[in-house]
Protein backbone atom coordinates (compact mmCIF):
# COMPACT_ATOMS: atom_id res chain seq x y z
CA UNK A 1 0.00 0.00 0.00
CA UNK A 2 1.42 3.60 -0.67
CA UNK A 3 0.10 6.66 0.45
CA UNK A 4 0.62 10.08 -0.94
CA UNK A 5 0.79 13.41 1.08
CA UNK A 6 -0.45 15.75 -1.53
CA UNK A 7 -0.56 20.01 -1.43
CA UNK A 8 1.23 20.48 1.19
CA UNK A 9 5.21 22.94 1.39
CA UNK A 10 7.77 20.57 2.29
CA UNK A 11 10.06 22.79 4.09
CA UNK A 12 13.70 21.01 5.54
CA UNK A 13 16.96 22.45 6.55
CA UNK A 14 17.59 23.90 3.22
CA UNK A 15 14.49 24.21 0.70
CA UNK A 16 10.60 25.19 0.48
CA UNK A 17 8.89 24.62 -2.14
CA UNK A 18 5.21 22.98 -2.92
CA UNK A 19 5.18 18.78 -4.06
CA UNK A 20 3.73 15.89 -3.03
CA UNK A 21 5.69 13.40 -1.25
CA UNK A 22 5.08 9.43 -2.19
CA UNK A 23 5.65 6.81 0.55
CA UNK A 24 6.27 2.70 0.00
CA UNK A 25 7.39 0.60 2.32
CA UNK A 26 7.73 3.19 4.63
CA UNK A 27 10.39 4.98 3.28
CA UNK A 28 9.52 8.12 0.72
CA UNK A 29 9.54 6.94 -2.50
CA UNK A 30 9.20 10.07 -4.18
CA UNK A 31 8.90 13.51 -4.55
CA UNK A 32 7.11 15.71 -6.95
CA UNK A 33 4.06 17.34 -8.58
CA UNK A 34 0.82 15.59 -9.21
CA UNK A 35 1.91 12.04 -7.72
CA UNK A 36 -0.77 9.40 -6.82
CA UNK A 37 -1.22 6.65 -4.16
CA UNK A 38 -3.39 4.07 -2.82
CA UNK A 39 -4.28 6.59 0.31
CA UNK A 40 -4.68 10.06 -0.11
CA UNK A 41 -3.46 12.60 2.58
CA UNK A 42 -4.51 16.36 2.63
CA UNK A 43 -1.63 18.73 3.31
CA UNK A 44 -2.90 21.90 1.45
CA UNK A 45 -2.23 25.13 3.53
CA UNK A 46 -0.15 23.26 5.78
CA UNK A 47 3.90 22.43 5.90
CA UNK A 48 5.50 19.19 5.87
CA UNK A 49 8.76 18.93 7.62
CA UNK A 50 10.65 16.45 8.92
CA UNK A 51 9.92 14.32 11.90
CA UNK A 52 11.44 16.06 14.90
CA UNK A 53 14.35 13.92 16.38
CA UNK A 54 14.80 14.72 20.03
CA UNK A 55 18.61 14.02 20.83
CA UNK A 56 18.16 13.84 24.61
CA UNK A 57 15.01 12.12 26.54
CA UNK A 58 15.11 10.31 30.10
CA UNK A 59 11.99 7.45 30.20
CA UNK A 60 11.91 5.74 33.17
CA UNK A 61 14.92 7.11 34.68
CA UNK A 62 16.46 5.71 37.84
CA UNK A 63 17.22 9.10 39.93
CA UNK A 64 17.61 10.88 42.88
CA UNK A 65 15.81 7.86 45.07
CA UNK A 66 13.01 7.93 42.20
CA UNK A 67 12.47 7.02 38.65
CA UNK A 68 11.00 9.49 36.38
CA UNK A 69 7.34 9.15 35.73
CA UNK A 70 7.30 9.37 32.25
CA UNK A 71 8.38 5.79 30.24
CA UNK A 72 8.55 4.75 26.77
CA UNK A 73 4.75 3.92 26.65
CA UNK A 74 3.53 7.79 27.94
CA UNK A 75 6.65 9.65 26.81
CA UNK A 76 6.45 8.38 23.27
CA UNK A 77 3.21 9.18 23.00
CA UNK A 78 3.56 12.65 24.24
CA UNK A 79 6.61 12.69 21.68
CA UNK A 80 4.57 11.64 18.45
CA UNK A 81 1.67 13.95 19.32
CA UNK A 82 3.86 16.92 19.50
CA UNK A 83 5.52 16.05 15.99
CA UNK A 84 8.62 14.19 17.49
CA UNK A 85 9.13 10.97 15.75
CA UNK A 86 12.54 9.26 17.42
CA UNK A 87 13.72 9.93 21.11
CA UNK A 88 17.45 9.43 22.25
CA UNK A 89 17.42 8.25 25.72
CA UNK A 90 20.35 7.64 28.36
CA UNK A 91 21.23 4.31 29.58
CA UNK A 92 22.44 4.41 32.63
CA UNK A 93 24.52 1.80 33.85
CA UNK A 94 24.58 0.93 37.97
CA UNK A 95 27.57 1.07 39.74
CA UNK A 96 30.01 -1.06 38.62
CA UNK A 97 27.36 -3.28 35.96
CA UNK A 98 28.57 -3.71 32.68
CA UNK A 99 27.21 -1.50 30.04
CA UNK A 100 26.24 -4.15 28.21
CA UNK A 101 23.82 -5.62 30.54
CA UNK A 102 22.50 -2.23 31.12
CA UNK A 103 21.93 -2.28 27.67
CA UNK A 104 19.54 -5.01 27.53
CA UNK A 105 17.39 -3.30 30.39
CA UNK A 106 17.15 -0.41 28.72
CA UNK A 107 16.06 -2.52 25.11
CA UNK A 108 13.30 -4.06 27.49
CA UNK A 109 12.26 -0.84 29.26
CA UNK A 110 11.95 0.69 25.70
CA UNK A 111 9.28 -2.00 24.67
CA UNK A 112 6.82 -0.09 24.56
CA UNK A 113 8.07 2.87 22.50
CA UNK A 114 5.79 4.21 19.98
CA UNK A 115 8.34 6.16 18.15
CA UNK A 116 11.65 5.05 17.17
CA UNK A 117 14.86 5.47 19.82
CA UNK A 118 18.21 5.18 20.20
CA UNK A 119 20.45 5.08 23.03
CA UNK A 120 23.43 7.34 24.73
CA UNK A 121 25.59 5.27 26.92
CA UNK A 122 26.19 6.94 30.40
CA UNK A 123 29.99 6.38 32.25
CA UNK A 124 28.73 6.36 35.24
CA UNK A 125 31.35 4.58 36.63
CA UNK A 126 35.35 3.92 34.96
CA UNK A 127 37.59 1.06 35.24
CA UNK A 128 38.47 -1.87 32.95
CA UNK A 129 35.54 -3.69 32.13
CA UNK A 130 34.07 -0.56 31.24
CA UNK A 131 37.37 0.20 29.16
CA UNK A 132 36.57 -3.08 27.48
CA UNK A 133 33.27 -2.93 26.36
CA UNK A 134 33.10 0.12 24.91
CA UNK A 135 33.89 -1.26 21.07
CA UNK A 136 30.61 -3.58 22.07
CA UNK A 137 28.42 -0.83 22.66
CA UNK A 138 29.75 0.48 19.39
CA UNK A 139 28.89 -2.49 17.70
CA UNK A 140 25.24 -2.37 18.99
CA UNK A 141 24.56 0.53 16.98
CA UNK A 142 25.23 2.89 20.60
CA UNK A 143 27.87 5.70 18.98
CA UNK A 144 27.68 8.24 21.93
CA UNK A 145 28.92 8.24 25.70
CA UNK A 146 27.38 10.80 28.40
CA UNK A 147 29.59 11.71 30.91
CA UNK A 148 28.15 13.76 33.80
CA UNK A 149 30.90 16.61 35.24
CA UNK A 150 27.61 16.60 38.22
CA UNK A 151 25.95 15.08 40.85
CA UNK A 152 28.72 14.08 42.86
CA UNK A 153 28.64 11.25 45.19
CA UNK A 154 26.10 9.72 42.64
CA UNK A 155 26.63 10.15 38.41
CA UNK A 156 29.45 12.11 38.43
CA UNK A 157 32.98 11.20 36.57
CA UNK A 158 36.58 12.94 37.39
CA UNK A 159 38.66 14.36 35.30
CA UNK A 160 41.39 11.60 34.50
CA UNK A 161 38.11 9.37 33.95
CA UNK A 162 36.53 11.82 31.42
CA UNK A 163 40.22 12.25 29.61
CA UNK A 164 40.33 8.12 29.51
CA UNK A 165 37.29 7.54 28.44
CA UNK A 166 37.33 10.57 25.68
CA UNK A 167 40.38 8.79 24.33
CA UNK A 168 38.72 5.24 24.14
CA UNK A 169 35.74 7.33 22.46
CA UNK A 170 38.46 8.79 19.58
CA UNK A 171 39.85 5.05 19.32
CA UNK A 172 36.85 3.42 18.54
CA UNK A 173 35.31 6.43 16.60
CA UNK A 174 32.39 7.26 19.11
CA UNK A 175 31.80 10.97 20.35
CA UNK A 176 31.71 11.99 24.19
CA UNK A 177 28.34 13.89 25.64
CA UNK A 178 29.27 15.79 28.66
CA UNK A 179 26.54 17.20 31.58
CA UNK A 180 28.96 20.27 31.91
CA UNK A 181 28.45 22.13 35.56
CA UNK A 182 31.35 21.66 38.33
CA UNK A 183 29.98 19.06 40.36
CA UNK A 184 32.44 19.54 43.82
CA UNK A 185 31.56 23.26 43.62
CA UNK A 186 27.92 22.62 43.35
CA UNK A 187 28.41 20.32 46.54
CA UNK A 188 29.95 22.74 48.55
CA UNK A 189 27.50 25.31 47.49
CA UNK A 190 24.67 23.40 48.14
CA UNK A 191 25.64 22.84 51.85
CA UNK A 192 26.83 26.55 52.27
CA UNK A 193 22.66 27.55 51.05
CA UNK A 194 21.44 24.68 53.49
CA UNK A 195 23.53 26.03 56.11
CA UNK A 196 22.45 29.65 55.74
CA UNK A 197 18.76 28.06 55.83
CA UNK A 198 18.14 28.61 52.24
CA UNK A 199 16.41 25.33 51.75
CA UNK A 200 13.74 26.60 49.31
CA UNK A 201 13.85 25.27 45.28
CA UNK A 202 15.00 28.76 44.44
CA UNK A 203 18.28 27.41 46.25
CA UNK A 204 18.94 25.09 43.61
CA UNK A 205 19.50 27.91 41.03
CA UNK A 206 22.12 30.08 43.81
CA UNK A 207 23.48 26.52 43.69
CA UNK A 208 24.46 26.19 40.59
CA UNK A 209 25.56 29.76 38.41
CA UNK A 210 26.47 30.22 35.18
CA UNK A 211 29.96 30.33 35.77
CA UNK A 212 29.86 26.83 37.34
CA UNK A 213 28.88 25.81 33.55
CA UNK A 214 30.96 27.30 32.09
CA UNK A 215 33.93 26.21 33.65
CA UNK A 216 32.77 22.83 33.07
CA UNK A 217 32.53 23.24 29.31
CA UNK A 218 35.98 25.00 29.14
CA UNK A 219 37.15 22.10 31.11
CA UNK A 220 35.39 19.53 28.71
CA UNK A 221 36.75 21.44 25.26
CA UNK A 222 39.90 20.94 27.05
CA UNK A 223 40.16 17.22 27.53
CA UNK A 224 38.10 16.93 23.98
CA UNK A 225 41.03 18.91 22.43
CA UNK A 226 43.63 16.65 23.80
CA UNK A 227 41.93 13.34 23.67
CA UNK A 228 41.48 14.54 19.70
CA UNK A 229 37.67 13.30 20.00
CA UNK A 230 34.31 15.71 18.93
CA UNK A 231 32.85 16.85 21.89
CA UNK A 232 28.65 17.26 22.50
CA UNK A 233 27.73 19.61 25.56
CA UNK A 234 24.09 18.83 26.76
CA UNK A 235 21.39 21.90 27.87
CA UNK A 236 23.78 24.40 27.13
CA UNK A 237 21.78 27.07 29.12
CA UNK A 238 24.12 30.09 29.56
CA UNK A 239 26.34 32.32 27.89
CA UNK A 240 29.27 31.45 29.62
CA UNK A 241 28.86 27.66 28.36
CA UNK A 242 27.79 28.88 24.35
CA UNK A 243 30.93 31.11 24.63
CA UNK A 244 33.09 28.63 25.43
CA UNK A 245 31.27 26.35 22.56
CA UNK A 246 31.60 29.56 19.99
CA UNK A 247 35.68 30.13 20.99
CA UNK A 248 36.59 26.01 20.29
CA UNK A 249 34.34 26.35 17.03
CA UNK A 250 36.46 29.56 15.86
CA UNK A 251 39.79 27.42 16.61
CA UNK A 252 38.33 24.77 14.57
CA UNK A 253 37.70 22.18 17.16
CA UNK A 254 34.50 20.01 16.18
CA UNK A 255 32.71 20.80 19.78
CA UNK A 256 28.03 21.13 19.63
CA UNK A 257 25.73 22.41 22.13
CA UNK A 258 22.28 21.72 22.72
CA UNK A 259 20.23 23.81 24.26
CA UNK A 260 16.89 23.05 25.94
CA UNK A 261 13.22 24.85 24.40
CA UNK A 262 12.56 24.94 28.61
CA UNK A 263 16.13 27.27 28.80
CA UNK A 264 15.03 29.59 25.64
CA UNK A 265 11.85 30.59 26.77
CA UNK A 266 11.60 30.09 30.80
CA UNK A 267 13.61 31.98 33.23
CA UNK A 268 14.96 32.48 36.35
CA UNK A 269 11.65 34.15 37.83
CA UNK A 270 10.02 30.66 38.08
CA UNK A 271 12.19 30.01 41.25
CA UNK A 272 11.18 33.06 43.05
CA UNK A 273 7.17 31.67 42.58
CA UNK A 274 5.72 31.87 45.77
CA UNK A 275 4.01 28.51 45.67
CA UNK A 276 6.54 25.58 46.63
CA UNK A 277 4.96 23.26 43.84
CA UNK A 278 4.97 25.79 40.99
CA UNK A 279 9.08 26.81 41.84
CA UNK A 280 9.56 22.87 42.53
CA UNK A 281 8.70 21.43 39.35
CA UNK A 282 10.68 23.97 37.61
CA UNK A 283 13.68 22.35 39.32
CA UNK A 284 16.66 20.75 36.52
CA UNK A 285 20.01 21.14 36.12
CA UNK A 286 21.04 23.46 34.65
CA UNK A 287 18.67 26.24 36.28
CA UNK A 288 16.44 28.11 33.95
CA UNK A 289 18.47 31.50 33.47
CA UNK A 290 17.86 35.42 33.00
CA UNK A 291 17.13 36.83 29.49
CA UNK A 292 20.80 37.96 28.21
CA UNK A 293 21.09 34.02 28.88
CA UNK A 294 18.05 33.37 26.55
CA UNK A 295 19.43 36.19 24.04
CA UNK A 296 22.52 34.32 23.77
CA UNK A 297 20.78 30.96 23.10
CA UNK A 298 18.52 32.42 20.22
CA UNK A 299 21.55 34.10 19.10
CA UNK A 300 23.76 30.72 19.00
CA UNK A 301 21.15 29.21 16.79
CA UNK A 302 20.52 31.60 14.31
CA UNK A 303 24.45 31.90 13.89
CA UNK A 304 25.07 28.50 14.05
CA UNK A 305 27.50 28.09 17.05
CA UNK A 306 24.45 26.19 18.60
CA UNK A 307 23.01 23.51 16.69
CA UNK A 308 20.17 21.45 18.20
CA UNK A 309 17.38 22.04 20.22
CA UNK A 310 16.20 19.15 22.66
CA UNK A 311 14.30 18.82 25.89
CA UNK A 312 15.50 16.84 28.33
CA UNK A 313 12.49 14.92 28.92
CA UNK A 314 13.12 13.79 32.48
CA UNK A 315 9.50 13.92 33.81
CA UNK A 316 8.53 13.99 37.46
CA UNK A 317 5.37 14.58 39.59
CA UNK A 318 4.45 17.02 42.09
CA UNK A 319 4.35 14.20 44.68
CA UNK A 320 7.67 12.62 43.23
CA UNK A 321 9.05 17.16 43.82
CA UNK A 322 8.00 17.03 46.91
CA UNK A 323 10.66 14.45 48.29
CA UNK A 324 12.36 17.99 48.46
CA UNK A 325 10.49 19.53 50.66
CA UNK A 326 12.85 21.98 53.53
CA UNK A 327 16.05 20.39 51.41
CA UNK A 328 16.50 21.53 47.78
CA UNK A 329 18.85 19.33 47.19
CA UNK A 330 16.55 16.14 47.32
CA UNK A 331 13.95 17.78 44.46
CA UNK A 332 14.64 15.23 41.55
CA UNK A 333 15.78 17.25 39.58
CA UNK A 334 14.21 17.49 35.56
CA UNK A 335 11.54 18.68 33.44
CA UNK A 336 9.45 17.69 30.78
CA UNK A 337 9.02 19.46 27.45
CA UNK A 338 8.79 16.65 24.51
CA UNK A 339 4.99 16.97 24.31
CA UNK A 340 5.74 20.85 22.86
CA UNK A 341 8.78 21.21 22.13
CA UNK A 342 8.02 22.14 18.15
CA UNK A 343 5.21 24.49 18.86
CA UNK A 344 7.04 26.12 21.27
CA UNK A 345 10.04 26.83 19.22
CA UNK A 346 8.12 27.45 15.98
CA UNK A 347 6.46 30.55 18.51
CA UNK A 348 8.98 32.01 20.33
CA UNK A 349 11.49 30.95 17.39
CA UNK A 350 9.92 31.29 13.89
CA UNK A 351 6.70 33.22 14.71
CA UNK A 352 9.45 36.19 16.50
CA UNK A 353 11.57 35.79 13.17
CA UNK A 354 14.73 34.30 15.68
CA UNK A 355 14.59 31.74 13.50
CA UNK A 356 13.68 30.59 9.92
CA UNK A 357 11.54 27.46 8.98
CA UNK A 358 14.41 26.02 7.58
CA UNK A 359 17.01 26.60 10.85
CA UNK A 360 13.84 25.09 12.62
CA UNK A 361 13.82 22.06 10.58
CA UNK A 362 17.71 21.95 11.21
CA UNK A 363 17.89 22.32 15.13
CA UNK A 364 14.68 20.26 15.77
CA UNK A 365 16.01 17.36 13.09
CA UNK A 366 18.30 17.42 10.52
CA UNK A 367 21.38 18.63 12.23
CA UNK A 368 20.64 16.20 15.31
CA UNK A 369 20.92 13.46 12.32
CA UNK A 370 24.02 14.22 11.14
CA UNK A 371 25.54 14.81 14.61
CA UNK A 372 24.22 11.60 15.29
CA UNK A 373 25.51 10.05 12.31
CA UNK A 374 21.98 8.62 11.11
CA UNK A 375 21.45 11.20 8.27
CA UNK A 376 19.90 10.92 5.71
CA UNK A 377 17.51 7.83 7.16
CA UNK A 378 16.40 10.01 9.46
CA UNK A 379 16.13 14.22 9.18
CA UNK A 380 15.39 14.27 5.86
CA UNK A 381 12.77 14.99 3.25
CA UNK A 382 14.75 12.86 -0.09
CA UNK A 383 14.00 9.54 -1.78
CA UNK A 384 15.41 6.50 0.10
CA UNK A 385 14.84 8.58 3.90
CA UNK A 386 12.07 6.99 6.32
CA UNK A 387 9.26 8.17 6.10
CA UNK A 388 9.07 10.48 9.25
CA UNK A 389 6.94 13.18 8.22
CA UNK A 390 4.70 15.56 10.10
CA UNK A 391 2.26 17.50 8.82
CA UNK A 392 2.18 21.05 10.71
CA UNK A 393 -0.50 23.96 10.80
CA UNK A 394 1.55 26.72 10.86
CA UNK A 395 -1.75 29.17 11.56
CA UNK A 396 -3.55 26.71 14.48
CA UNK A 397 -3.40 27.85 18.13
CA UNK A 398 -3.51 25.86 21.02
CA UNK A 399 -3.03 26.81 24.93
CA UNK A 400 -0.91 24.43 26.50
CA UNK A 401 -2.38 22.55 29.47
CA UNK A 402 -1.43 19.57 31.61
CA UNK A 403 -4.93 18.12 31.62
CA UNK A 404 -5.23 17.52 27.58
CA UNK A 405 -1.24 16.04 27.68
CA UNK A 406 -0.35 12.33 26.99
CA UNK A 407 3.03 12.91 29.60
CA UNK A 408 2.21 11.11 32.56
CA UNK A 409 2.90 13.94 35.07
CA UNK A 410 0.20 16.46 37.09
CA UNK A 411 1.02 19.86 35.15
CA UNK A 412 3.22 21.13 32.62
CA UNK A 413 6.12 23.61 32.86
CA UNK A 414 4.57 25.18 29.56
CA UNK A 415 1.31 25.61 31.25
CA UNK A 416 -1.32 28.53 29.77
CA UNK A 417 1.49 29.21 26.71
CA UNK A 418 -0.90 29.98 23.70
CA UNK A 419 1.43 28.62 20.87
CA UNK A 420 1.10 29.73 17.26
CA UNK A 421 1.93 26.30 14.97
CA UNK A 422 0.70 23.11 15.61
CA UNK A 423 1.42 19.41 14.60
CA UNK A 424 -1.88 17.78 12.85
CA UNK A 425 -0.29 14.41 11.43
CA UNK A 426 3.11 12.74 12.18
CA UNK A 427 3.71 9.93 10.14
CA UNK A 428 6.33 7.14 11.46
CA UNK A 429 7.88 5.09 8.79
CA UNK A 430 5.12 5.82 6.46
CA UNK A 431 2.34 4.64 9.14
CA UNK A 432 -0.14 7.84 10.59
CA UNK A 433 0.12 7.36 14.32
CA UNK A 434 -1.19 10.62 15.59
CA UNK A 435 -3.88 12.84 13.94
CA UNK A 436 -5.38 15.76 15.07
CA UNK A 437 -5.10 14.96 19.35
CA UNK A 438 -5.42 10.98 18.70
CA UNK A 439 -2.95 8.32 19.11
CA UNK A 440 -2.71 5.95 16.29
CA UNK A 441 0.74 4.38 16.75
CA UNK A 442 0.41 1.00 19.10
CA UNK A 443 2.55 0.00 21.80
CA UNK A 444 5.80 -0.98 20.50
CA UNK A 445 5.84 0.28 17.23
CA UNK A 446 8.95 1.95 17.68
CA UNK A 447 12.37 0.82 16.42
CA UNK A 448 15.83 0.85 17.90
CA UNK A 449 18.06 2.81 15.38
CA UNK A 450 21.39 1.60 14.96
CA UNK A 451 23.73 4.88 14.30
CA UNK A 452 26.99 3.87 13.03
CA UNK A 453 30.59 4.85 14.86
CA UNK A 454 33.01 6.90 12.55
CA UNK A 455 30.82 9.69 11.55
CA UNK A 456 32.68 12.01 8.82
CA UNK A 457 33.23 14.86 11.86
CA UNK A 458 35.25 12.05 13.81
CA UNK A 459 37.24 10.49 10.66
CA UNK A 460 38.01 14.44 9.94
CA UNK A 461 38.86 15.21 13.55
CA UNK A 462 41.30 11.70 13.75
CA UNK A 463 42.78 12.77 10.32
CA UNK A 464 43.82 15.61 11.28
CA UNK A 465 45.17 15.21 14.51
CA UNK A 466 47.21 12.14 13.63
CA UNK A 467 48.62 14.82 10.66
CA UNK A 468 49.78 17.33 13.33
CA UNK A 469 50.42 15.07 15.97
CA UNK A 470 53.97 15.76 18.16
CA UNK A 471 56.69 14.41 16.30
CA UNK A 472 60.47 13.50 16.89
CA UNK A 473 63.02 15.25 15.05
CA UNK A 474 65.28 13.00 13.64
CA UNK A 475 68.99 14.00 13.89
CA UNK A 476 72.77 13.20 12.83
CA UNK A 477 75.17 14.26 14.89
CA UNK A 478 73.76 14.19 18.29
CA UNK A 479 76.46 15.56 20.87
CA UNK A 480 77.38 13.16 23.63
CA UNK A 481 75.75 13.53 26.88
CA UNK A 482 77.06 16.17 29.33
CA UNK A 483 77.34 14.36 32.36
N1 LIG B 1 18.59 17.83 33.66
C1 LIG B 1 18.01 17.38 34.75
O1 LIG B 1 17.80 18.16 35.67
N2 LIG B 1 17.62 16.09 34.89
C2 LIG B 1 17.84 15.03 34.01
C3 LIG B 1 19.21 14.44 34.17
C4 LIG B 1 20.23 15.29 33.48
O2 LIG B 1 20.24 15.37 32.25
O3 LIG B 1 21.07 15.89 34.14
ZN1 LIG C 1 22.23 16.53 32.54
ZN1 LIG D 1 19.47 14.81 30.69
Amino acid sequence: MTTVIKGGTIVTADLTYKADILIADGKIAEIGPDLSGDEVVDASGAIVMPGGIDPHTHMEMPFMGTFSSDDFDSGTAAAISGGTTMCVDFCLPAPDQRPMEALQEWFQKAGPARTDFSFHMGVTWWGKAFFDEMPKVVEAGVNTFKHFMAYKGALMVNDDEMFASFTRCAEIGAMPLVHAENGDVVAVLQQKLLAEGNNGPEAHAYSRPPEVEGEAVNRAIMIADQAGVPLYVVHTSCEQAHEAIRRARQKGMRVYGEPLIQHLVLDETEYAHPDWDHAARRVMSPPFRNKLHQDSLWAGLAAGSLQVVATDHCAFTTDQKRMGVGDFTKIPNGTGGLEDRLSVLWTYGVKTGRLTMNEFVAVTSTNIAKILNIYPKKGAILPGADADLIVFDPAATKTISAKTQKSAIDYNVFEGIKVTGVTAMTFSRGKLVYKDGDIRAEKGDGRFVERPANAPVNTALSTWKELTAPRKVERTGIPASGV
